[in-house]
């Protein structure tokens, strides 16, 4: 048995990836296509772009659930083969295992990889009650509304203490009150503890008031169109002329990928 192992917030760099699936039909697609750029330690960069664009394929070949046909990715340097216990992804669609309580859902990597049970159930309780969930301790997913089922997700992410946190569009199934307040959560949390996050979205505004940088990709095959870096002190006010000059920036950029 180990005690829990944190990881620091690690570099990526993605250089000239291209990424190619077989399909059924035989044709292919090409889901990205020469795809660089950096992320520094601690940096929060969304990626954004219209639907098919390539940010989930992205967001997976960081992580090292997918391979590049050709480029490679590299964290802290090291080429990236496979996933690892120092890249948490927290994914829309919650991901929990049903039969688990919300606290073992929580508890799940630390299990594998193979930490004390008193260090283990210590670490559980400090996620929980981080994301605000320790009074739901003992539910099963089936009992939660999706706002808690997200946030059970992101303490599972958060359990295992990864550098790089990767972020699929995490708050895609909630309404927009719970959405806001899991931003406001999440923002907290990111200052609290220091993590590299790559986050994807289909909202400017979330990406405005989340990130450091937004990557923009084009359509099929995914580029980078544009890298902009969101110089706006935080906590950000949607509303301020700045915030709104932002997103109609995004939008443009966007609506002129597709
Ligand atoms: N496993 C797969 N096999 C074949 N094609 C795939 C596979 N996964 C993704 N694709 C294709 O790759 C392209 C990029 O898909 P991806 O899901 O990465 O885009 P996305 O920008 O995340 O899309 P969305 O915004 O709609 O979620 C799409 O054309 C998609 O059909």
């Amino acid at each position: 048995m180990t005690d829990t192992v944190s990881s620091p917030a690690p570099t990526v760099a993605v250089e000239g990836v291209h990424k190619r699936y077989e399909t059924t039909d035989g044709a292919g697609t090409t889901a990205l296509a020469d795809v660089s750029f950096t992320i520094d330690p601690g940096e929060f960069v969304t990626v954004v772009g219209p639907s098919g664009c390539g940010k989930t394929t992205l967001a997976r070949l960081v992580g090292g659930f997918e391979s590049p046909t050709s480029g490679r990715v590299l964290v802290d340097e090291t080429p990236v083969t496979s996933p690892a216990p120092d890249r948490a992804m927290v994914f829309q669609a919650y991901h929990l295992f049903p039969w688990l309580s919300v606290q073992e859902n929580v508890a799940f990597g630390l299990v594998e990889q193979g930490v004390a049970e008193d260090v283990r159930n210590e670490r559980v309780e400090a996620m929980l009650e981080l994301v605000g969930l320790s009074d739901r301790a003992s539910a099963y997913p089936a009992e939660l509304s999706g706002g808690m089922k997200q946030r059970v997700g992101l303490a599972r992410a958060l359990a295992v203490d990864p550098g790089l946190l990767l972020m699929d569009e995490p708050f895609g199934s909630v309404d927009s009150q719970t959405r806001r307040r899991l931003q406001r959560e999440l923002l907290d949390i990111w200052r609290t503890v220091e993590k590299t996050v790559v986050f994807v979205t289909h909202d400017i505004q979330e990406a405005v008031l989340m990130s450091d940088r937004v990557l923009v990709l084009t359509g099929t095959p995914g580029r980078v169109r544009d890298d902009v870096t969101v110089e706006l002190p935080r906590p950000r006010d949607r509303t301020d002329d700045a915030f709104i000059g932002y997103v109609d920036t995004l939008f443009d950029l966007v609506e002129t990928t597709i």
